[in-house]
C-alpha cells in the first residue's frame, strides 16, 4: 500500500488499486482532526466528536397531544376551565370534570385522557363524546429520559439532529474541527474568467470542487499554480501544505512532461499511499501524506476530477471527522451499464421510478451528463443486467 515517490519516471509503472480498496484506504488511514466545542447554530454538517447527551427528559411534562378537552372519568363533564401551551393549569380535575386544552399545553393533574374537538359536543359548559381508545395525553419522560445517549460520537449533525438536541436542552456541541482545504489548479491552458483563447480551456473544476464541498460544508481556499518553471508546483505544495489540512492537486497528475505531482511529493517527502485507482474515469489520482497533512490529485479532466472526489476527497474527510463512510443506496440500472474488465466504471445516472438510467455521452473531460445526474452508478467490473448497483449521490 505504502510507495516512497521516485524522482518522475515519465513511463514508470503504476499498480491500479481497486476502486473500493482505495476509498477503504482513504478513509482509514486518517487520525480524526481535533475537536472543538460550538454553538448548535454553527454546527450543522459537522460531525459529533462526542455523543449528545439529553440534559431534560422528553417529553418535559404531560401535555395534550390534540386540542380539546382533558376530562377526568366518564363523560359527560363540565368544564371547569382552559389551559393553553405555555400556561399552567390552575387546578386539578375531580371525577366528572373537563378543561379546555390546546396540543403541547400540560394536562391538569386528574385527567385521564384529551378529547379532540371534533368527536365533542357541547352544551353551555356540559360537553360530551364517546372516546376511543387513545388518550391523548404525551407523558413526562416517555420519549427519552434524562442522560439518556441520543447521537453517538461519529455522527454528522443533519437538520433533524441538530433538532433533537436542542429539545433536549443542549445549546454546544463537540464536533470535529473543519479541514481547511486548499485547491492548487494546475495548468498554463487553464483561465479562471472569460472566453477561452486558441489552446486554452476555461478551470471547471475549481469551481466544481468549490460547489461539492461547500456542499459538505467545508470553505476552500485556491490557488492557480503555473506549468513552469518546473518547481512552481513544489513551491506552491510546500507552502500549501504549511496552511491546510488537505490540499488538492488538480490536474498534473499523469505522466506528461508538464505533470509535475510526483516530483512535488518527493520533494515534500511525501508517502504516496495511492497512486492510480482502477477506475473508469479518474485512474490517475492519487493520496499522499507527510506529517499530519494530506494531498489528494485529481486528474485534469473535470468528470475525472469529480469521480476522484468520490473516490479519495470523500472518504478522506470522513476519515478525519472520524465518521463512517456514507451508506451508498442502490438502484437497478437499466439496459447496458457496459462493465469493463479489471476496473470500476462510474457513470452519470437519472433516478426515475427506483431505477437507475445511464445518461449518454459521458466523457472524461466533459460534465455534461454529470451536472444533470441524480448520481454517480458504481458499476463493478462482475456487472450484469438487472443487477442492483451501489450510487454515489452528487446532486445535493
Ligand atoms: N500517456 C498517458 N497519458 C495520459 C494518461 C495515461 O495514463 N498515460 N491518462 C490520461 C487520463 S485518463 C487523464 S484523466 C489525464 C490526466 O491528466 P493530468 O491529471 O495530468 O491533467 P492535465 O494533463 O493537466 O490535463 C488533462 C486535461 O484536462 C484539462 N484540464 C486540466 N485542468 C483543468 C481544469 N482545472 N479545468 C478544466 N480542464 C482542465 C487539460 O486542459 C487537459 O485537456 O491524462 C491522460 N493522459
Ligand atoms: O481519468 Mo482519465 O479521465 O480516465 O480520462
Amino acid at each position: 500500500m505504502t510507495s516512497t515517490v521516485r524522482p518522475h519516471p515519465h513511463h514508470r509503472t503504476r499498480v491500479p488499486m481497486p476502486w473500493h480498496e482505495a476509498r477503504s484506504v482513504a478513509h482509514r488511514l486518517p487520525v480524526p482532526i481535533s475537536a472543538e466545542t460550538v454553538p448548535l447554530e454553527q454546527a450543522g454538517g459537522r460531525t459529533l466528536a462526542e455523543p449528545v447527551h439529553a440534559a431534560v427528559m422528553l417529553p418535559g411534562f404531560d401535555n395534550a397531544a390534540m386540542d380539546g378537552y382533558a376530562t377526568c372519568g366518564f363523560g359527560p363533564w363540565r368544564v371547569t376551565g382552559r389551559v393553553l401551551a405555555g400556561e399552567q393549569p390552575a387546578t386539578g380535575l375531580l371525577s366528572g370534570e373537563a378543561a379546555e386544552i390546546a396540543t403541547g399545553a400540560p394536562v391538569p393533574s386528574g385527567a385521564d385522557r384529551v378529547v379532540e374537538y371534533e368527536i365533542t359536543t357541547r352544551h353551555g359548559d356540559i360537553v360530551s363524546a364517546q372516546p376511543g381508545p387513545r388518550r391523548h395525553v404525551r407523558r413526562h419522560g416517555e420519549y427519552v429520559t434524562a442522560g439518556q445517549q441520543l447521537l453517538p460520537a461519529g455522527h454528522l449533525l443533519t437538520p433533524a439532529a441538530l433538532g433533537l438536541a436542542a429539545s433536549v436542552g443542549v445549546d454546544a456541541v463537540a464536533v470535529r474541527a473543519v479541514p481547511r482545504v486548499t485547491m492548487l489548479i494546475t495548468g498554463d491552458e487553464v483561465i479562471d474568467h472569460g472566453l477561452p483563447g486558441p489552446g486554452q480551456v476555461r478551470d471547471a473544476i475549481g469551481p466544481m470542487l468549490t460547489g461539492l464541498l461547500a456542499s459538505w460544508h467545508i470553505p476552500t481556499t485556491r490557488l492557480r499554480v503555473p506549468d513552469q518553471p518546473a518547481g512552481a508546483l513544489t513551491a506552491a505544495l510546500t507552502s500549501a501544505l504549511a496552511a491546510a489540512d488537505i490540499t488538492v492537486v488538480c490536474g498534473s497528475s499523469s505522466v506528461g512532461p508538464a505533470d509535475h505531482l510526483h516530483a512535488a511529493l518527493n520533494a515534500a517527502a511525501a508517502t504516496v499511499y495511492v497512486d492510480g485507482v482502477a477506475c473508469r474515469p479518474g485512474h490517475p489520482q492519487l493520496l499522499a501524506r507527510t506529517g499530519d497533512r494530506w494531498i489528494v490529485g485529481v486528474p485534469g479532466n473535470p468528470f475525472a476530477a469529480l469521480v476522484a472526489s468520490f473516490t479519495l476527497l470523500q472518504p478522506l474527510l470522513a476519515g478525519l471527522a472520524g465518521r463512517a463512510l456514507p451508506q451508498s443506496p442502490s438502484a437497478v440500472v437499466c439496459g447496458d451499464a457496459r462493465p469493463a474488465a479489471g476496473h470500476t466504471r462510474l457513470i452519470p445516472v437519472r433516478l426515475h421510478q427506483h431505477l437507475a438510467h445511464p445518461i449518454d455521452g459521458a466523457h472524461p473531460g466533459y460534465l455534461g451528463p454529470a451536472a444533470s445526474a441524480d448520481a454517480l452508478a458504481v458499476i463493478p467490473p462482475t456487472w450484469r443486467p438487472g443487477q442492483r448497483t451501489e450510487l454515489l449521490g452528487i446532486s445535493s
